[in-house]
């Protein structure tokens, strides 16, 4: 018998993706394309008090609450992180993270850099994986605002001023992508993904494998 120098196998956390833009960058559409590549990453669906736009359904693209609601799942401890962005609140409750990243999925949150940093610094975030995506030009970003046809002049104008300042958290992240041609962007996240996924932590089945090659070693002898 050789003494197996392997500890045993511990159970595989989920990562937590997080992803984070200047509006208008890009991140929900590169979002969307992530859970339809890969069915078993989780989307962190958020609670926030801004008014739905065309199109979203409650409890697809936002938990839709009123600030007495949403502040009462505050003091409830009940958000993993939460901040305040372009007048509104916005937070990612806790419980369904924890579930899937103890189950050992990934979960993918689109936040600003608030939320970022409050997940990183959190409970559960030992394991995070961070992105943040560019856009290529600031004419550019104004364009894709007003191309989505969802806010009105004014909120355009604010969310344009603020992202001076969301860009300016750029170094905090992992990562860093300039979504300039979709697609390409698209394939980038996903090398991004793919490869932490095969971080040494993040696969706690090679254990097993390592075992088996001592165990086949022995038997050579
Ligand atoms: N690379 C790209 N080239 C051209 N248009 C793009 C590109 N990426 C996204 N878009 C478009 O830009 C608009 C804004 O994208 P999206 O809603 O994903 O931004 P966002 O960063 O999630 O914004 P917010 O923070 O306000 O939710 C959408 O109409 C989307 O289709
Ligand atoms: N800190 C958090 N930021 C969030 C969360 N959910 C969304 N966001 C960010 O808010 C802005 C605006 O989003 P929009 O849907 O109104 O365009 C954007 O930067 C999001 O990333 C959250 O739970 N926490």
């Amino acid at each position: 018998m050789s003494n197996d120098p392997v500890p045993p196998t511990p159970a595989r956390r989920g990562l937590l993706i997080i992803l984070s833009s200047p509006s208008g960058a890009g991140k929900t559409t590169l979002a969307r394309r992530l859970m339809a590549w890969d069915p078993g990453l989780r989307f962190s669906v958020s609670a926030t008090t801004r008014p739905p736009r065309a199109g979203e359904v409650e409890g697809r693209e936002y938990f839709f609450r009123d600030r007495a609601a949403f502040m009462a799942m505050v003091a409830a401890g009940q958000m993993l992180e939460h901040a305040e962005v372009f007048g509104e609140l916005y937070g990612s409750p806790a419980l369904p993270v924890e579930e899937a990243t103890l189950a050992g999925r990934d979960v993918l949150f689109d936040v600003d850099w608030q939320g970022g940093q409050q997940i990183r610094n959190s409970m559960l975030g030992k394991h995070t994986l961070s992105i943040f995506i560019l856009p290529p030009s600031i004419p550019e970003l104004e364009r894709r605002l007003r191309a989505r046809g969802q806010d009105s002049d004014a909120v355009i104008a604010a969310r344009m001023r603020k992202s001076r300042d969301e860009i300016s958290h750029w170094p905090e992240y992992d990562y860093v992508l300039v979504n300039d041609d979709l697609d390409r962007t698209e394939k980038k996240l996903k090398t991004i993904v793919s490869a932490e996924r095969m971080r040494i932590s993040q696969q706690p089945g090679l254990v097993e494998v390592v075992r088996h090659l001592n165990r086949e070693f022995e038997a050579r002898q």
